[in-house]
């Protein structure tokens, strides 16, 4: 999965320069962070919309899922790249939690004075 997720990284980094006319995500860092926010919002809620209907059944509900949810996941990508925060910081996160369930991580937290 992250050799595509990598690939993209590299091409949305070489696109904050790039030409607003000719470049979709260069008209998204043109437009700001506003934009961006409102596409991954937008997206998010496409997603859960998309999944509600999966869950009544046909295959191609699942595949619009999929779409959102590529969709979601690429306009997160460009928030990270407008923000210069590496999307390697996110994968190195999912890694240092992984095995750690999220039940235990949660009783370990420190709790409230
Ligand atoms: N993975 C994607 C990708 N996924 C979705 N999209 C675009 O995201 C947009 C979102 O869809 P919408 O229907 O919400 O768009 P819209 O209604 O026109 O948006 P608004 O006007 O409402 O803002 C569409 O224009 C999609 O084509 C993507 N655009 C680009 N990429 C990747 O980014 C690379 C660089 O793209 P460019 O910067 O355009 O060269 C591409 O080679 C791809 O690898």
């Amino acid at each position: 999965m992250s050799d595509i997720l990598n690939q993209l990284a590299e091409v949305l980094e070489q696109r904050r320069q790039a030409d607003p006319d000719s470049s979709y995500v260069a008209s998204l860092h043109r437009k700001g962070l506003n934009k961006i926010l409102e596409k991954v919002g937008e997206e998010a809620t496409e997603t859960l919309l998309a999944a509600k209907d999966a869950a009544n059944g046909s295959e191609k509900n699942r595949e619009a899922v999929v779409a959102e949810t590529a969709d979601l996941w690429f306009h997160s990508l460009v928030m990270l790249s407008h923000l210069g925060i590496d999307h390697q910081d996110v994968l190195d996160e999912l890694a240092r939690r992984f095995g750690i369930s999220g039940l235990d991580e949660k009783a370990a937290r420190p709790t409230d004075a």
